[in-house]
């Protein structure tokens, strides 16, 4: 179904994600992130192959946003009549390296074949699965408020005096959670706090996440930020004008290994040279206890025209290389948990990373939320 072609402005204050029940049935109305920062533009998905397309082409990403477009994608199917095993197929295989997409799935999808098996209408199987998401969608919130808080504590500890100059990777604020996000939402607890002296954004080529989205949040923030490209970074390194890194992460491996946009582990290995924290911030929906180590991690591998062209989204764009040529484009990588110095979650702070310790952290409640000295 066509978004809405007229672009809201950039100051609209206009959700990434929502449910919306108008008269024709449920829809899912995301906002349109390969649009930013030029237009916010809205998509409104009234099937799942709407969504799942809208998933691959990263017009809603960012691994937590992605669980619950999920799980709403499974509410979307059950509520509009969709085989809901073939919708829950369809969104869980939509990209392969966030735990987070699978996850929310599954749970959305469990709660609806539970109504079913105990005898509920379709209405109310439907209705449980949307109970899922919207849980989810609230958990998720929460656990963006408690990283924020203790990213800022960890920040406190690891970078005395305050005035932290932070190099981030990628986008990792609301456009990917159902709260204010994970790694960007710490560097904005910093500036809220009058800490955070600058934000170094790195663009992320080849899809530009940072200068084009983490750009449009910190603008909006009014936070004191600069966009790099990617190969600068290591002279901000050199210069010793970065006080910590701050990512999110796609996928963390039972030993601590972290999958995260291309271009994280380059940067934990500047970090780790030049005595720099370096410190992931995620939910525990993106810690998978199931996959031993950084090697079991799939890594997405995308089109050569996101590399070779410009814009790189669809194909035909500008030719940045030669036509036809080949491009090696993995999506993301994978950082070891030697170059990490911590992962904060909400249910605490790991560090140094120890592989029971990420076990220890999956069986707390929320309240046990101190860091772990293992
Ligand atoms: C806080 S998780 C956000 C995570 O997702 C991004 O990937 P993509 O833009 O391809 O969805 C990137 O890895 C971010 O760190």
């Amino acid at each position: 179904m066509a978004a809405d072609p007229s672009p809201k402005p950039l100051s609209a204050d206009v959700p990434v994600l929502r449910w919306e029940e108008p008269p024709e049935g449920p829809v899912l109305v995301l906002l349109d992130q390969t649009r930013l920062p030029a237009q916010e533009v809205e998509l409104v998905c009234t099937d799942v192959h709407t969504l799942v397309d809208a998933i691959r082409s990263l017009t809603v990403r960012g691994a937590p946003l992605l669980g619950l477009a999920g799980a709403y994608g499974v509410a979307l199917a059950a509520a509009r009549g969709f085989d809901v095993g073939e919708a829950a197929e369809l969104l869980a295989h939509a990209r392969p390296t966030a735990v987070n997409l699978a996850r929310g799935v599954r749970r959305a999808s469990k709660a609806h074949t539970a109504a079913l098996r105990a005898g509920k209408s379709l209405e109310a199987a439907a209705a449980a699965a949307l109970a899922v998401a919207r849980e989810l969608h609230r958990e998720d919130a929460e656990a963006s408020r408690s990283m924020a808080r203790s990213g800022l504590e960890l920040l406190e500890r690891l970078v005395p005096g305050g005035g932290y100059r932070i190099l981030t990777h990628c986008n990792t604020g609301v456009l990917v959670s159902g709260g204010e996000g994970t790694a960007f939402a710490v560097a904005l607890a910093a500036h809220r706090a009058g800490q955070l002296r600058r934000l170094w954004v790195d663009e992320t080529r080849p899809l530009l996440q940072g200068a084009r989205l983490t750009g449009y949040e910190a603008a909006r923030h009014e936070m004191p930020y600069t966009v790099l490209a990617d190969n600068a970074a290591g002279s901000l390194f050199a210069a010793g004008m970065v006080d910590a890194v701050l990512i999110g992460a796609d996928r963390i491996a039972a030993d601590g290994s972290t999958a995260n946009k291309v271009g994280s582990y380059p940067l934990a290995v500047l970090a780790k040279h030049h005595e720099v924290p370096f410190v992931v911030v995620a939910p525990m929906t993106t810690v998978d206890l199931d996959t031993p180590e950084g090697a079991s991690i799939e890594v997405e591998r995308r089109a050569a025209h996101e590399v070779t062209e410009f814009p790189p989204s669809g194909g035909g764009g500008f030719p940045l290389a030669p036509l036809g040529a080949q491009a090696y484009n993995p999506a993301f990588d994978v950082t070891p948990p030697e170059l990490i110095t911590a992962i904060v979650t909400e249910n605490g702070v790991l560090s140094p990373i120890e592989a029971e310790g990420l076990a220890s952290l999956c069986d707390r409640s929320r309240s046990g939320n101190e860091t772990m000295k293992i």
